[in-house]
């Protein structure tokens, strides 16, 4: 395993960038430590693959450097650096069986029989492919090969990082769910340093202890799931993580009160004078509907979703989204919503700010 740094990172497919907006990578600096998993999670063309490509050695990037364990391999080809990679379809060879595709890398690799035995025996346990070791790879469903290059991509336990760019688009959704449990174990049990390339939300927080959020380019914040839920530094995060993601407001803010639509709420923390576009982002799950208090809102639509409900609301004009427990009764006289002032973060062009 290896710490992964990049350093200056950046890249355009420009051959002369101009400025900033021709960079799909904007400048980055990251150490991406040694055995840790990480999710890069963001929206179609943010850069997640440019990212991924530049640290497997497919793209070499037009500025900084990338270094494993402190050596710079930012020109090194792709079979120099160790790792092991699981693209999106399966890359399997469909004249030879399971066992053998999966032994292939370990073979490769010149590691005796016995060992690369008992390796494909774990593995195709991981996978639930014991029975089918000595069927050829050709005439396996594409979920069943893409099963075999999960494993490919985790026989080997010496690799520097292993990569996964959206590996689980072909599998079942059964199957996924089980597929990303055994991921998560087999990186608690071998502490191998994973980062895996998501646009889907449930994959990257229920896989990932740190998840990378990349926004037109730009890694737009690195956290737990818990800091990206509780303390979005971005109404990209606030708005991408959760479901319905954080409701934004314009907003104009002194001291400890926020104006917006509808009326005045509290704050819990002071804000220095702020400039740019201000927006107050609070989460569906942090505002209550209430007969008597908070500002007033008109229900437009409830949606019974089984463990909550989600109240679709208009706040003079502005979608405003209210989660509430399911056994709350919501009579006709629930015309109010409260903010709870703690759970309140407030956004000048886009970043969230720190209170006083
Ligand atoms: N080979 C290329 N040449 C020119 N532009 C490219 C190339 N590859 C990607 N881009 C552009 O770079 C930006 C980032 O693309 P990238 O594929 O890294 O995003 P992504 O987040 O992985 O998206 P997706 O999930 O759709 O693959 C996009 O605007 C894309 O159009």
């Amino acid at each position: 395993m290896a710490t992964i740094t990049l350093d200056n990172l950046a890249h355009s497919y420009l051959p002369r960038p101009q400025g900033p907006e021709d960079f799909a990578l904007k400048e980055l600096n990251h150490d991406w430590q040694d055995g840790a998993a990480y999710a890069l999670l963001g929206a179609s063309g943010c850069g997640k693959s440019t990212l991924l490509n530049i640290i497997s050695g497919l793209l070499i990037p037009s500025q900084g450097r990338i270094l494993f364990d402190g050596v710079d391999v930012t020109h090194a080809p792709t079979a120099e650096r160790n790792i092991a990679q699981v693209f999106q379809f399966p890359v399997v060879y469909d004249t030879m069986t399971v066992r053998d595709n999966l032994a292939f890398p370990l073979r490769n690799r010149g590691r005796p029989e016995a060992y690369v035995a008992e390796r494909v025996a774990e593995i195709a346990a991981m996978i639930g492919m014991e029975h089918v070791l000595d069927r050829k790879a050709r005439g396996l469903t594409a979920d069943a090969k893409q099963k075999i290059s999960l494993g490919r991509g985790m026989v080997r336990k010496d690799v520097n990082a292993l990569l996964f760019d959206e590996p689980l688009t072909v599998i079942d959704p059964h199957m996924k769910w089980e597929l990303r449990t055994q991921l998560k174990k087999l990186h608690h049990d071998f502490g191998h340093t994973m980062i895996y390339v998501t646009h889907d939300q449930t994959e990257a927080l229920t896989f990932a202890d740190r998840v990378v959020v990349m926004h037109d380019g730009r890694v737009v914040q690195i956290g737990t799931p818990e800091d990206l839920f509780d303390r979005p530094e971005h109404t990209f995060v606030g708005y991408f993580i959760g479901s319905p993601g954080m409701n934004l407001l314009p907003a104009e803010v002194a001291g400890r009160l926020a104006r917006i639509p509808g009326g005045v709420t509290p704050l819990a923390v002071d804000y220095p004078t702020l400039t740019g576009r201000v927006q107050l982002g609070i989460r569906p799950e942090h505002l209550r509907l209430s007969a008597d208090e908070g500002l007033p809102v008109t229900i437009r639509r409830i949606e019974d979703v089984g463990r909550h409900r989600i109240i679709r609301a208009d706040l003079e004009g502005h979608d405003l989204n209210i989660i509430a427990p399911e056994d709350q009764p919501i009579g006709p006289e629930m015309t109010r919503a409260v903010f709870d002032p703690a759970r309140i973060g407030i956004y000048a062009d886009d970043w969230r700010v720190a209170p006083h």
